[in-house]
């Protein structure tokens, strides 16, 4: 049995559906193959189910002020398994989206492991496919340090496949998983201890923003902080708790959960990537050109599996820009611009960044060239309550125009007001062009066009 397509995708993630969705979309005949969930990381133990358990926290802090707006709220319990399941349920929905989406566009869904067996073929459940245009999109995995009772802990999949409320949970990492992960558990109620191997998480995001995020999680009473703390081993007590001991002799004990959060590898090892003559770096990225293009004629790849801006709408949009190059004539020269990317840090409040920080922009056009506006402020949401949790905001401009390079916040909303300012820096806006923008009051976004 053997099945030919114009365009096959390894990989039903977010780059994976969305170029195989173009391309069948521009008249290709396409094939998406999936070995576990259609959707992906992002959709299964990414960025949804973490955003439905953020909103989760959101919502414990929203009864923490509740009685400084009048309400007489009384917090019986919290059912953790209550939000898991109405949180799967939603990703069931999302999948059965896909599903018809695919039939809608005519993509061709294959569940199976897909291997290389040479440029233009890959077997999948003992068939052979063969395709015109191959793209990997196969994503990444977690990674797990290697040392003594390392087993002990789980990663971010093992985050969302709990069950159960830990009282104590350890989070090793400093990235944006560790950050949002120990920022849910904290929020919700678990006595929650983040593990840093330097002085802060998030260390290449702005300083001052990250300082403010420190500042909060003190105020907040956790996470708590434990700076240059790398774990040495891990032990397992009698009661089924695990003792954490670090290579500066700190121990942390009775944790009933342990996650690690340490970054992401490629999945390139299985997939006979030899057969098709693809290269990849020393890690397992593999290689591509500013057009997904791989060293062979015919391959692509897209997403997290190229190691560039790991996130969502990159491989989407790469995706979509490389279904468009190949089988839209009217854009032969389609590909995606990897500059200023936006993006969120859920964490408490969030934090939204793009551009170059104050360093970084310093580094690249001297000090002279480069001025800074900074806002510190209570949010009115928590104004009236005792936790006044300060907000900063900072904007990065260069030049003697004061073209605005970068633009960084923390506070509430953040997460929604980079998009609309992500634009405007697109588009080359100026200081003075946000200056000329009316301001919306009273809003936080409003320090942004207002700034001295
Ligand atoms: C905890 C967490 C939170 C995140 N939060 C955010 C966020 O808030 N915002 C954001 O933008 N990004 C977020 N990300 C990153 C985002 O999920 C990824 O950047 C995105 O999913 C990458 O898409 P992809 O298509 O490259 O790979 P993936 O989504 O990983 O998809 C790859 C797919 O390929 C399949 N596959 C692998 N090998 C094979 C094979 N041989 N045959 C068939 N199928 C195969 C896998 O099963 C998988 O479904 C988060 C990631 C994690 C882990
Ligand atoms: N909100 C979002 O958009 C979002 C959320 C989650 C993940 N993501 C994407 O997923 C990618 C992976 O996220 P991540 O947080 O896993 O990785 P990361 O690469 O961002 O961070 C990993 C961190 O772990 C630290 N680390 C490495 N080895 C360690 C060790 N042995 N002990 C202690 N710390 C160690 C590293 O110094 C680093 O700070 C991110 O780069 C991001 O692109 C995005």
């Amino acid at each position: 049995m053997s099945r030919h397509f114009d365009y096959l995708s390894i990989g039903a993630g977010s780059g994976g559906i969305a170029s195989a969705n173009r391309a069948a979309i521009r008249g290709a005949s396409a094939a998406v193959i999936e070995a576990k969930a259609v959707g992906g990381t992002c959709v299964n133990v990414g960025c949804v189910p973490k955003k439905v358990m953020w909103y989760g926290a959101h919502i414990a802090e929203a009864l923490k002020y509740a009685p400084s707006y009048g309400f007489e709220v009384e917090q019986k319990g919290y059912d953790w398994g209550t939000l898991v399941k109405n949180r799967e349920a939603y990703i069931e929905r999302i999948h059965g989206g896909y599903k018809r989406g695919f039939a809608g566009n005519g993509v061709e869904y294959i569940e199976g492991f897909a291997t290389f067996v040479d440029k233009n073929t890959v077997e999948v459940n003992g068939e052979q496919i063969t395709a015109d245009h191959i793209t990997i999109a196969v994503g990444g995995r977690p990674t797990v340090p290697d040392l003594p009772g390392a087993e002990h802990g789980i990663d971010s999949d093992g985050f969302f496949a709990l069950t159960e409320q830990p009282k104590k949970a350890v989070v090793v990492g400093a990235g944006y998983i560790a950050v949002e992960i120990a920022g849910v558990f904290h929020a919700l109620g678990t006595d929650t201890h983040l593990l840093v191997r330097q002085d802060r998480p998030l260390r290449d995001f702005e300083r001052s923003v990250i300082d403010s995020l420190l500042t909060r999680m003190e105020q907040d009473g956790g996470p708590t902080l434990h700076t240059y703390s790398e774990v040495k081993k891990v032990d397992k007590n009698d009661d089924g708790t695990l003792c954490i001991t670090t290579l500066n002799d700190e121990i942390v004990d009775q944790v009933d959960c342990l996650v690690w959060a340490i970054g992401r590898e490629p999945t390139t090892d299985k997939i006979n990537l030899a057969a098709a003559g693809v290269e990849a770096d020393k890690q397992g990225y593999i290689k591509v050109d500013d057009y997904q293009n791989t060293n062979v004629d015919g391959i692509y790849a897209v997403g997290d599996i190229t190691g560039a801006a790991q996130l969502t709408p990159v491989a989407i949009k790469a995706g979509r820009l490389l279904a468009e190059r190949l089988f839209n004539k009217d854009m032969p020269d389609a590909h995606m611009d990897f500059s200023l990317i936006p993006t969120i840090v859920f964490s408490h409040p969030p934090i939204g960044t793009i551009g170059m920080t104050e360093v970084d922009a310093v580094e690249h056009y001297g000090a002279d060239e480069v001025k800074v506006y900074d806002s510190g402020f209570a949010a009115m949401y928590n104004a009236v309550t005792p936790h006044r949790a300060m907000s900063h905001f900072k904007l990065v401009c260069a030049g003697s125009d004061e073209k605005v390079v970068g633009l960084h916040g923390i506070g509430e909303g953040m997460d929604e007001i980079l998009q609309g300012f992500a634009v405007a820096m697109k588009m080359g806006a100026t200081k003075a062009d946000f200056d000329a923008t009316v301001a919306l009051h009273p809003t936080s976004a409003e320090e942004f066009v207002t700034m001295r």
